[in-house]
């Protein structure tokens, strides 16, 4: 049995708690839910009791022997980290890219010259599957040392049924093995295979009636994303994809006008997609279709920065009614990074974010972009222990002393994975369990 953890004293603890238990916008994105003097009580993998110390101390006192008892005084804790868009699983690395691009290639140049993610997947192609896992093991023990707890993950670097179900079952399998909970999504037409360059419907149909009817049948995905963009897939072939998925059962996520404006956003809100990403390009039309539709915006600033391109306009998403939440997007080409303190620093520098706004896009709000806000994103009894304490004292001096992990210990289902100062990463909970 693991012993109960009672965190107490924390400075500032941000429970995330809300009336708005959906997605949150407006000002509902500012409420954080703090507990001065605040105490959570962790056990059986989920949160008991979270209050003030005083409140804990009347509820615990007679049980105090029993659990770790951790002193925040002076930190901030709050819910793990979300990240709901990642490509976490993939062979190899595109350093030279970089390179090139530093040399005054584009990101579209280099991918249809058949670089890009064309080279990822070669490289995910030739990769078995144990290498995979220890290539994205590595990849998720810097997410939890960052605060991050739960991950979504994106197939899409296979393009081929075999490496695409390769791609989603090394996530499953991981999910036995890394305490991250990694939630999946097929993205079968993540770019178009140089074979069919001009015959894109051609490999639509591949996707939908070769490759989606298997990955529902092995139910390896929850989502379905691609990659709607000028040169790569229409909106008419992205909206094809999207509604057959939905007949599987897999809600629509979309890749959209990251490149160039492009009608992404309006689909989303047309096919009812759980949330857009990138959104660079948005139209105000496909912005305010989003918000009357409820779709997520899910926000890359990472990316932006790393394209040398202006960030979306997280503030006037907000401000009009869209949920907005935060991701690395962490990929090989794109953002090859997987830290969402920076993320969340971004937010607030690149996208006029204030700093209680961009903790919620990075926990709830990611929580509902992955459908999982009745487990994660919260600090609130019964969801998952999930928690994260910081070598900060409150909320806005996370976001401002920024480009610096901050992490000081964390726990996932109440075990202690990163800690006491971020230098222990565990690559799973099951075996501490045994250990405490
Ligand atoms: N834009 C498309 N896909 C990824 C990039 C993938 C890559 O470059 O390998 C993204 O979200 O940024
Ligand atoms: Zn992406």
């Amino acid at each position: 049995m693991t012993k109960p953890v009672w965190i107490k004293h924390a400075a500032q603890l941000a429970t995330l708690a809300s009336d708005v238990n959906g997605p949150r916008s407006r000002e509902a994105m500012s409420e954080l839910g703090i507990i001065e003097d605040g105490s959570v009580w962790l056990e059986d993998g989920v949160v008991k009791a979270v209050g003030t110390t005083a409140e804990l101390e009347q509820q615990y006192a007679s049980r105090a022997h029993e659990a770790d008892i951790v002193d925040a005084s002076g930190h901030l804790i709050t819910p793990g980290l979300v990240d709901p868009h990642t490509h976490v699983v993939y062979g190899g690395s595109r350093e030279r890219e970089f390179e090139m691009r530093l040399e005054g290639s584009t990101y579209m140049e280099i991918m249809n010259a058949g670089g890009g993610i064309h080279a990822t997947t070669r490289m995910t192609r030739e990769a078995s599957e144990k290498e995979l896992i220890e290539q994205s093991t590595r990849r998720l023990n810097s997410f939890l040392a960052h605060g991050v707890t739960t991950v979504e993950g994106k197939s899409g670097y296979g393009m081929d049924l075999e490496t695409e179900l390769k791609q989603l079952r090394v996530m499953k399998k991981l999910q036995e093995t890394h305490p991250v909970d990694i939630v999946p999504t097929f993205m079968g037409a993540h770019a178009v295979p140089p074979e069919y360059k001009g015959r894109e419907d051609e490999f639509v149909d591949i996707v939908i009636e070769e490759m989606l009817p298997v990955v529902a049948e092995e139910k390896l995905a929850e989502f379905n994303d691609v990659f709607c963009e000028k040169d790569v897939y229409t909106p008419e072939q992205s909206e094809r994809i999207l509604e057959a998925g939905k007949r599987y059962g897999l809600t629509p996520k979309i890749h959209a006008d990251e490149i160039a404006p492009y009608g992404g956003a309006e689909l989303a809100a047309k096919v009812g997609a759980i949330s857009a990403e990138h959104l660079l390009k948005a139209s105000k039309e496909g912005i305010h279709a989003m918000a009357e539709a409820g779709t997520i915006a899910c926000l890359l600033p990472a990316t932006a920065l790393y394209l040398r391109e202006e960030a979306a306009e997280g503030r006037y998403m907000i401000d009009h009614g869209v949920p907005v939440a935060i991701s690395t997007d962490a990929n090989p080409g794109s953002s090859p990074t997987t830290s969402m303190p920076l993320v969340m620093n971004l937010a607030c520098i690149s996208m006029w974010m204030t700093p209680a706004e961009a903790l919620t896009a990075a926990t709830h709000n990611a929580a509902c972009a992955i459908n999982r806000q009745d487990q994660v994103g919260s600090l609130e009894v019964g969801k998952l222990g999930d928690v994260v304490l910081w070598n900060v004292k409150n909320y806005q001096e996370l976001q401002y002393l920024f480009g610096v992990n901050h992490v000081k210990s964390v726990w996932k289902k109440g075990v202690q994975v990163v800690g006491a100062d971020g230098e222990k990463v565990v690559s799973n909970p099951g075996v501490v369990l045994e250990r405490s």
